[in-house]
Parts: C-alpha cells; sequence; structure tokens
C-alpha cells in the first residue's frame, strides 16, 4: 500500500493542545462517484478574482506576513501547499507547491473554488459549511470526490474576526473572514499540519484582532512563560481605557470563560474534542464588554506598563504567568488591492486601512502574496537606517521599490541619487561618484566637479546594476561608507556625506562574490537587509496589476480606461514575461495602441516576435476592416468546425460568441461536446 493510499475516509477535528489529530467526529461523507473538473465552474473568470482580493485585501495581506518565513520552510520541508480562500470557498492566494496535483494545479491557484457545489467534499468546504463549529482544525483524508485530490490529505482551519463590545453598538459577533488550506500527503504530515495550521490561525486572528482594534485600544496580553507573552499561544484581550474587555482572542476567551466555569457551549457539545474551545460559545456577552474587575484583575497598574514591561500575576486568584500591557500591534503593510475602477481607489473599507501606512509603498501591493511580504518588509525597513540590497530580474520593479521606498521614508524630501553602474564607462565611474578638483585629470571640467555621493548627502543614494562596478571602484565605495566621507578626485579636504543606500542587482551577487568579481567586504557593507523581488511569472496579480500599469497608461494619454475583458487576462497570464513587468507595460501599451473598441479582448495582446510571425494575420486588430466571413451558425455543427472558426479569430471566444449570437458558456459547451 502506497502512503497516498494509506488513510481512512474521514473527517478528524483536532484537539487544541496541536499534537494528535482526534478520530471523526462529523458525519462521514458518503462515498461518491469520483468528481469530473469542469474548469468552468472550477475556477471564477479574473474579474470576479479581482473583485474578491479586493474585498479581501487586508486579510490577504495580514496572512502573506504570518506565513513569511517559518510557514514557508515548513511548505517547502513537507512538499505541501497552503491555500488562503475567501469565505466562499475562492482561492486568494497560495503558497508552497503547486506541483502537488501536477496536471490540476489550477485548483491549487488563486481563482480556484473549493466549495462543495464545485469540488465536492475536501476539508475547505467543510469548515466554510459551519465555521464557528469548525474553528479548530479540521483534516479530510482519503474522502475527497475529485479525483485528482485521491490520497491527499486537505486540511483546513477557519480564519474568524473577532467578536467585539463597544459602548454604542454593544456585542458584535465575529464573522467569519476565509479559511487557511493546506493540501499535503497525509502519510508525511498528518501529525503536524493540523498543529501548524491550528498556531497559523491563531497568529494570524491575533493580528487582525491588533490590527481591527490596536490603535484605540489597550492590548493586554497573558501568558504563563514570559517569553511567550508575544506569542500566538498568549490570551490576546482588547481593552477599553476604562477598562473594559472590548475583544478577545480564542485563548483569551477561554482563559476568562475558564475562570466564570462557563459551561461548554453546545457547539462543543457537538464537537467533544473541542471541550474547552470557549471560542464558539453564544454567551459571549458574559465575557465582552465586562470590567476586568470582574476577574479581579487591578486596571490601573496594567494600563501604565511600558511597552516592554510585564506584570508578574503569581498572587493572583484566578491568573497565573505574566501580563503584557499596552504592546503596538505588529506594524502591518497597508493593503490596497487591485482596484476594478479608478473611482473604486479609495473608497470602502480599503481607504480606512490606506491611512495606517504610507500609499507610495501600498501602490507597489496589487494582490501577489509574495509582493505583500516584500511591502510589508519595506514599511518594516523604511526608516531603519540598514542599507538595502534588492535582488531581482531585469523588470520586475527594483528601481520603483526605491522611489516608493525614498517617498515613504523621512527623507522624502532630501534628494534620491540614481546611479546606474552598467551605464558609466569604467573610467568615468569613479569622478561621477566622488567628484573631482579642477585639473585632476585631462578632459576634465576646469571648475572640477562635485561627484553623485555629495548630491545624495542627506537623501538616498541608489546604486543601480552594482554588479557591474569595477573592483577598483568598489575598493574607494568601501572607504567611503565605512568613513563617510568623500574625497574628490584629485586631492581635497575630505567631505562628510550622510546618505541612505539601496543597492540593486539583477546578478547573484553571493555568486560573484565567491567568483571573486564582487568584494565580500562591500557585499555585506550593502547587504544590511536583502530582499529578492519576485519575477512577473511566479506573481498571482496579474489582474490588479494590469489594471493599475492599463490606468497610468490611459491617464498619460488621456483616454478611457478600456473595460478588460477575462480573455485579454487570460491570455496575459499564459506567457512566462521574461522582461517582466516592463514588457508587461509595453505589451498594454501596444494593446491599447490596437484596441479602438470599448474593450480590450485577448487579440489586442501581441507578445514579443508575434508582429514578425505568420501569426499576426490572427489578431483582430491586424486582420482587414470587414470581419471575417463566418458560416451560418447552422453551418458550424460539429465542435471541430467551431474550434477552426475560433482559430480562425485567434482563440477570440467572446467575439466567436458575438458573431455566431450565442453566448459565452452555450459556445463553451457546443466546443467541448467534440
Ligand atoms: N509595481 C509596479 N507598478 C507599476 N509599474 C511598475 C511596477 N514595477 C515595475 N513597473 C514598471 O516596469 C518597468 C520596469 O521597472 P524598473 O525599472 O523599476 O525595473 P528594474 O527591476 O529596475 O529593471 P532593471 O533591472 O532592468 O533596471 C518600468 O516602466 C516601471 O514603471
Amino acid at each position: 500500500m502506497t502512503a497516498r493510499h494509506h488513510s481512512a475516509s474521514h473527517v478528524d477535528n483536532h484537539v487544541d493542545n496541536h499534537t494528535a489529530a482526534a478520530p471523526a467526529h462529523s458525519t462521514p461523507h458518503p462515498a461518491a462517484a469520483p468528481v469530473a473538473l469542469q474548469h468552468s465552474s472550477l475556477v471564477c473568470p479574473p474579474e470576479e478574482l479581482v473583485w474578491r482580493q479586493r474585498q479581501a485585501a487586508s486579510l490577504m495581506a495580514t496572512v502573506a506576513s504570518a506565513v513569511a518565513g517559518h510557514t514557508l520552510n515548513l511548505l517547502d520541508h513537507w512538499q505541501a501547499c497552503l491555500v488562503l480562500t475567501d469565505r466562499d470557498g475562492v482561492v486568494l492566494a497560495s503558497y508552497g507547491h503547486q506541483q502537488l496535483l501536477g496536471n490540476d494545479a489550477t485548483l491549487l491557484r488563486p481563482g480556484a473554488r473549493w466549495r462543495e457545489e464545485s469540488l465536492g467534499h475536501n476539508a475547505i468546504a467543510e469548515t466554510l459549511n459551519a465555521p464557528r463549529a469548525n474553528r479548530l482544525p479540521r483534516i479530510a483524508l482519503d474522502a475527497h470526490d475529485a479525483e485528482c485530490l485521491k490520497g491527499l490529505a486537505s486540511a483546513s482551519a477557519a480564519l474568524l474576526a473577532p467578536a467585539s463590545w463597544n459602548s454604542r453598538r454593544g456585542l458584535t459577533p465575529g464573522a467569519c473572514e476565509g479559511c487557511l488550506g493546506l493540501i499535503c500527503d497525509p502519510y508525511r504530515v498528518r501529525q503536524y499540519s493540523l498543529g501548524m495550521l491550528g498556531v497559523l490561525a491563531d497568529d494570524i486572528e491575533q493580528r487582525r484582532l491588533g490590527e481591527a482594534l490596536g490603535h484605540d485600544h489597550h492590548l493586554l496580553r497573558l501568558h504563563l512563560n514570559r517569553s511567550q507573552l508575544d506569542s500566538p499561544s498568549a490570551a490576546l484581550l482588547a481593552v477599553t481605557p476604562q477598562g473594559q474587555v472590548a475583544a478577545a482572542s480564542r485563548r483569551g476567551l477561554q482563559l476568562l470563560a475558564a475562570h466564570l466555569e462557563l459551561p461548554p457551549s453546545p457547539d462543543c457539545a457537538e464537537h467533544p474534542a473541542d471541550n474547552d474551545s470557549s471560542a464558539t460559545r453564544d454567551d459571549l456577552h458574559l465575557l465582552l464588554g465586562q470590567p476586568l474587575a470582574r476577574w479581579q484583575l487591578d486596571w490601573e497598574p496594567l494600563a501604565q506598563l511600558d511597552d516592554a514591561e510585564c506584570l508578574t500575576l503569581s498572587q493572583h486568584p484566578h491568573f497565573t504567568g505574566y501580563a503584557l500591557c499596552g504592546v503596538l500591534p505588529r506594524p502591518r503593510i497597508q493593503a490596497r488591492a487591485p482596484a476594478t475602477h479608478p473611482t473604486d481607489e479609495r473608497t470602502g473599507p480599503l481607504a480606512t486601512q490606506a491611512a495606517a501606512c504610507h500609499p507610495s509603498l501600498a501602490r507597489l501591493h496589487h494582490g501577489d502574496a509574495g509582493w505583500a511580504r516584500v511591502c510589508e518588509l519595506l514599511a518594516r525597513l523604511v526608516n531603519a537606517r540598514l542599507p538595502l540590497l534588492l535582488q531581482g530580474e531585469t523588470g520586475v520593479g527594483k528601481e520603483e521599490v526605491v522611489k516608493a521606498l525614498h517617498q515613504a521614508s523621512h527623507r522624502a524630501h532630501q534628494p534620491l541619487v540614481a546611479i546606474n553602474c552598467a551605464a558609466l564607462p569604467d573610467e568615468l565611474v569613479e569622478a561621477e561618484l566622488f567628484g573631482y578638483r579642477r585639473g585632476a585629470f585631462t578632459g576634465a571640467d576646469p571648475a572640477g566637479r562635485e561627484g553623485r555621493l555629495i548630491e545624495a548627502n542627506g537623501g538616498r543614494l541608489f546604486l543601480d546594476e552594482i554588479g557591474d562596478m569595477p573592483l577598483h571602484v568598489q575598493a574607494r565605495l568601501l572607504r567611503v561608507l565605512q568613513e563617510r566621507e568623500v574625497t574628490p578626485l584629485g586631492g581635497g579636504k575630505p567631505q562628510r556625506v550622510d546618505f541612505e543606500l539601496v543597492a540593486a542587482t539583477h546578478q547573484p551577487l553571493s555568486e560573484l562574490v565567491k567568483a571573486g568579481h564582487f568584494r565580500a567586504d562591500l557585499y555585506y557593507r550593502l547587504c544590511g537587509a536583502s530582499i529578492a523581488l519576485p519575477p512577473l511569472r511566479d506573481r498571482q496579480d496579474m489582474a490588479g496589476l494590469s489594471h493599475a500599469l492599463l490606468t497610468r497608461l490611459c491617464r498619460e494619454q488621456q483616454r478611457e480606461l478600456p473595460r478588460i475583458t477575462p480573455d485579454f487576462l487570460n491570455r496575459l497570464m499564459q506567457h512566462d514575461w521574461p522582461g517582466n513587468v516592463r514588457e508587461l507595460d509595453n505589451v498594454l501599451r501596444l494593446a491599447l495602441a490596437l484596441c479602438d473598441g470599448p474593450s480590450l479582448e485577448a487579440c489586442h495582446v501581441m507578445l514579443s516576435g508575434e508582429f514578425s510571425s505568420a501569426s499576426h494575420a490572427q489578431h483582430c486588430a491586424m486582420l482587414p476592416p470587414e470581419k471575417p466571413p463566418l458560416p451560418p451558425l447552422h453551418d458550424l455543427s460539429s465542435a471541430e468546425e467551431l474550434q477552426s472558426a475560433l482559430d480562425a479569430l485567434g482563440g477570440n471566444v467572446s467575439r466567436l460568441a458575438r458573431e455566431l449570437g450565442i453566448s459565452r458558456t452555450t459556445l463553451y459547451k457546443r466546443l467541448g461536446a467534440a
């Protein structure tokens, strides 16, 4: 028996100690015939995905920052894939191994629908059917209906917004925000996956609580162990300035409930393994809105604690351990989701979040989890006085990042001096960087010249393509960075300089160091923090990014933004983008030039090389104005004939449907009838 066929057919609940999966308690799913996957019902159209990602942008940003680091390493190690879905079970972002499903990887990508109607039985659907009852992670083993999931485990945990109380509105129960799903080989990771999901869900819910209430509430953390006060295992309470409990994390609610000796809620009774989960209880009103004095916690000294101080509660009748109060929520990125219409950009709940962080950094984020992590890092480092090294392929947006970082920093009103080390001839690099005194060399400006490093004084120096800097200039630059003084060529008084430094390269700098082409000491000077910018082919925000670029182009060209059709986006998503965002920008520019009508269609996408190839005649904008003759619909009776007509239109399904006077769905059905 292979590992994949090892597991029993059931859904497990999980006890809160995150160490072992308890036996099944939910109704076993009846054995069902394998579900044949229909692409159209499994994946939502790109426009719908953009809308969904927009709705959930702040959740996506929080999840991306919680997942970064240890969780990504675990996923890598387990060869597992983690997906974040919204409350309708549509995947918004995924992390880890998408290769797990071979040809069916679409299921793990944004847009895939995991609700039972689309995919049959799976843990995500199970959790979303009753997110409150299923708050604790659960796992579906060999019970999947979809053929491609057979033998795999899907584990999931609901993400619930914190229930909260305020004096005006009273109690607001926390809604289900989405679901985390882990798809993995059960044999490898069954014991650990639930633990990981549970901790991750706790961490995310705590972060969400801090984000929602941290700005005008005290955040009180309680834990037995002082060093764990900042961990997801701490109980977190949001407390009003008057000392009332306004919200609590799941563990916070458990702790409060336990000390009032409240009986387990009906939800918990249905799921005995959850029986310490007071997070699902209906009697939240006994806990929220109540003064801390109810638990004999003296608010005065807690409210006055500094961020780093904590209070020992060893003498307390209810709590033992430590309390830390006044901790600000962890820094978070400002998430601005892909917008479907320019007018949407500043409206809705996102506008409130946008106020929390600098807009120039938020503008880099269009819904991709990798970029969300980059933006979060940048937000943390923007004024950290650390030299930054940006690494990424050509055209990924390194220069855009530097401009955004500078605008977001305390030095925004000081100069940003950019030098492309690859564009300067070797013999001029030194003079350009360090300046020279009059008569320093033949051909020099007789008045001498101030170097770019001095121009950057007080502001930021951006050394682009640093990997191309000649070795002798590297030695000199290193001296400047160590001594913070610049001496012009030809001698003279050294001048003190103070600038922030960002370097960028598309080359693997550490490899250049190993090969002796780049100084190791300079590398470490430049690399206070190294940030890798993901290439476009790995990004999952094509819809949002294209919309942003098109909006900018249309603004420049003073024309109205055409409608972006799903076919147009689909075609963009099929390309590999070796030139990254720069290439995309050019393709979109060309598409706009080719588009006379109200919408951008697949045929407006001309990828590099297509102009010179025979395929160019297939593109609608390149065709003669008269329409290609299509036989009447009744003549196109077979799927093959329809396919030929489709090929003649460059694969433009919308156009063929229009020409034939039928809906796209009908056309797809007829095409699929072959
Ligand atoms: N996040 C973004 N939003 C809008 N435009 C972007 C973004 N990222 C890149 N671009 C556009 O893509 C093009 C390339 O960006 P940029 O010059 O920053 O890339 P780069 O990584 O510095 O490239 P190179 O390594 O070749 O210098 C530019 O036209 C830029 O305006």
